[in-house]
C-alpha cells in the first residue's frame, strides 16, 4: 500500500492527466511554431506538470524558475506572495509562458504577470494545470487550461500540503478535510 493511501483520495487519475498534458503541447507546439519559448516554471508546486508539459511540446525551448510562496502549508492563501527564488536570466524581449499547477484566488498568478510585464518581455502567457473558480479574488485569464475544478484542497502531481503529498502520481484531495 503506498504512503498516502489512507490520506488522499483520487479526483483526477494519471491517464487523464498525461492526456490532457499531450494535448496541451501540441497546442502550444502550433502557437510558438518561428519563435524562441521560455518556460517560466513556478516553485514549487508546477514542476511536475511542467516538466511533462516540456517533454510534449516539440519546439526548442529555454526553461527558467521563479519560486513563490504564499500558503507556507497551510489550505488557506496568507495573502502575501513572496519571491523565494528568481529567474537566471534577463526577461526582457522574450515570449514567457508562465506554468502554474493551479489558479486559486489568483493572487499569485496576479503579482506573478505584474513583476514579469514589468522586466518588458516581447509577450507573456500563461499555463495552468487547474483552475478553481470558485475561490478567484481576481480575474486572470488562464491561456492553455488542463481543468476545472470545484473549491477542494488538492494535492499530488506537485501539489502539496505542508510540504508533503507532492510525490503522489495525481491529483488528490485529502480525506477528511
Ligand atoms: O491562486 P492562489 O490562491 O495564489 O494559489 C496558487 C498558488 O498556491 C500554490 O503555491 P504555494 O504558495 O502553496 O507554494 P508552493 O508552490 O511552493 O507549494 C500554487 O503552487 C500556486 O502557486
Ligand atoms: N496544495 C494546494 N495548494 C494550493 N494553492 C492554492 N490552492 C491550492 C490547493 O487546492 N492545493
Amino acid at each position: 500500500m503506498a504512503f498516502y493511501e489512507k490520506d488522499v483520495g483520487t479526483l483526477i487519475d494519471e491517464a487523464k492527466l498525461q492526456a490532457r498534458i499531450r494535448e496541451l503541447g501540441a497546442e502550444i507546439t502550433r502557437d510558438y511554431q518561428g519563435k524562441e519559448l521560455t518556460l517560466v516554471c513556478v516553485l514549487k508546486g508546477s514542476t511536475f506538470f511542467a516538466m511533462d508539459l516540456a517533454r510534449n511540446i516539440d519546439l526548442p525551448l529555454t526553461l527558467e524558475f521563479l519560486g513563490v510562496s504564499s500558503y507556507q502549508g497551510g489550505t488557506e492563501t496568507t495573502g502575501e506572495v513572496r519571491i523565494t527564488t528568481d529567474v537566471s536570466k534577463p526577461m526582457a524581449g522574450k515570449h514567457l509562458l508562465v506554468i502554474e499547477d493551479i489558479i486559486d484566488t489568483g493572487l499569485t498568478m496576479g503579482f506573478l504577470l505584474e513583476n514579469l510585464r514589468a522586466r518588458h518581455p516581447a509577450s507573456v502567457k500563461v499555463a495552468s494545470l487547474l483552475e478553481k473558480p470558485s475561490r478567484a479574488r481576481t480575474k486572470v485569464d488562464i491561456d492553455y487550461k488542463g481543468f476545472v475544478i470545484d473549491d477542494v484542497f488538492v494535492v499530488g502531481y506537485g501539489l502539496d500540503y505542508a510540504e508533503k503529498y507532492r510525490n503522489v502520481p495525481f491529483i488528490g484531495v485529502m480525506k477528511g478535510k
